[in-house]
C-alpha cells in the first residue's frame, strides 16, 4: 500500500515521495511515544557543522537514508552527514534533507519536522546540490505536530497532505496553498536584537510600533524555534520570518543552511504566492558554494518581504 495519495505527484517522482512518506509515518509513531520510548533528545555527538546531534537526528537520518536507497535517489545530502552519499548510481534524483528540524523542541512536545529538496542528479555528487535553487524540481516539509502533515511542491503550486490516522497514509487536504499577501505576525529570534543589522532593527521596530507607527496596524510576534512549524503557520495564515545575518561570530550568513533548509522553504513559499529572499535577492536566484553553507532567510507575505528589501536599500 502507498504511504501517500498519488494525486498531483509526478509519476517519476512517486517512489521517492512515497519512500519519504512511509518513513515519516514510522518516525511520527516514534515521536508520538516520546518519553515512553528511548530518550529521543539525548545528545549523541556533533555533526559536521559543529551542532550537537540528538538521538532523534541520527535515527531520522538513518531511516530516511535506508528508505531512499531503493527509491530512485542517486545522491543523498543530509544535515547529519559531512559529505554526499551515493545511494544508487542508476537513480535519477539528488535529494537533500534536514531529517529532523527544530531539534531543541524534541523533548518538549512542540512541533518538529523534516525538510527535503529534490534536483535532477548530476554526474558529480556535490554538483547535484551546488546550483541555483531555482533548479529544484520538488521540495517539501513534513511537520510532526498535532497533525502529521506534508506541504510539497513540484513547481505547480504548493499542496498539503495530512497523515490520516485511520488510513495510515498521507491524504490530499489542500490542492493549492495560498499564502496571504498581507501579514499580521512576524517571527525572529528577538534574543539576538543586540547583534542585528540596522535594516533588521528598523523592520522589527516598525512591527513593534503597531497602529501608531508607519505600518498603521498592530503586528503579533511568534517564535517557535522550529523552522518547519514557523513555515507552516506562515503558509497557512501569512506572516514574516527572518533569520538574518548578525554580528555574532559564525552568524555572518545567519543560521539556516541553504541546501536543505533555505532553498526548499523558498520554493514552497514562492509556489504558494509568497516571497523568499536573503534580505535583498530572491533565494531562488542564489546557490550554495558548499554543502553545509548558511544563507540569511527572510520569507513570508509578499508586502512584508518587499518592505524588508526596501529597508535593505
Ligand atoms: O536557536 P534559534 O536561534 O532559536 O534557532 C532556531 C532555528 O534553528 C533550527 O532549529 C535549526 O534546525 P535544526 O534543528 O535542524 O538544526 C530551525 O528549525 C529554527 O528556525
Ligand atoms: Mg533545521
Ligand atoms: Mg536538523
Amino acid at each position: 500500500m502507498s504511504a501517500i495519495d498519488k494525486a498531483l505527484i509526478p509519476e517519476a517522482l512517486f517512489p521517492t515521495i512515497d519512500a519519504l512518506c512511509a518513513t515519516a509515518v514510522k518516525l511520527s509513531a516514534v515521536i508520538a511515544r516520546g518519553p515512553l520510548g528511548q530518550s529521543l533528545g539525548a545528545g549523541v555527538g556533533e555533526n559536521s557543522d559543529g551542532d550537537q546531534q540528538k538521538a532523534l537526528d541520527v535515527m531520522a537520518d538513518e531511516m530516511f537514508e535506508a528508505a531512499l536507497r531503493p527509491a530512485g535517489v542517486k545522491h543523498y545530502a543530509s544535515e547529519e552527514q559531512e559529505t554526499v552519499l551515493v545511494l544508487d548510481e542508476a537513480g535519477a534524483y539528488a535529494l537533500a534533507i534536514d531529517p529532523l528540524d527544530g531539534s531543541s523542541n524534541i523533548d518538549v512536545n512542540v512541533t518538529i519536522g523534516t525538510i527535503f529538496s529534490v534536483f535532477e542528479a548530476e554526474e558529480e555528487a556535490e554538483a547535484s546540490f551546488l546550483r541555483p535553487a531555482s533548479e529544484q524540481i520538488a521540495a517539501g516539509y513534513i511537520a510532526y505536530g498535532p497533525q502529521t502533515l506534508m506541504a510539497v511542491t513540484f513547481g505547480t503550486g504548493t499542496h498539503l497532505y495530512v497523515l490520516d490516522p485511520e488510513t495510515g497514509a498521507f491524504e490530499l487536504a489542500t490542492g493549492q496553498m495560498d499564502l496571504p499577501v498581507a501579514a499580521k505576525e512576524f517571527s525572529i529570534n528577538a534574543s539576538n536584537r543586540r547583534h542585528w543589522t540596522l535594516p533588521v532593527r528598523a523592520y522589527v521596530e516598525e512591527c513593534e510600533a503597531g497602529v501608531e507607527g508607519a505600518k498603521g496596524k498592530n503586528m503579533n510576534f511568534r517564535w517557535v524555534g522550529s523552522l518547519v512549524a514557523e513555515t507552516h503557520r506562515i503558509l497557512t495564515r501569512g506572516g514574516t520570518f527572518l533569520y538574518p545575518s548578525d554580528a555574532r561570530k559564525g552568524y555572518e550568513k545567519g543560521r539556516l543552511r541553504m541546501v536543505y533548509e533555505v532553498a526548499p522553504m523558498a520554493f514552497l513559499v514562492e509556489q504558494a504566492g509568497g516571497k523568499a529572499t536573503d534580505g535583498k535577492t530572491p533565494i531562488l536566484e542564489l546557490q550554495a558554494g558548499a554543502l553545509h553553507e548558511r544563507c540569511p532567510l527572510v520569507f513570508g507575505s509578499a508586502e512584508e518581504v518587499d518592505r524588508i528589501a526596501e529597508l535593505h536599500g
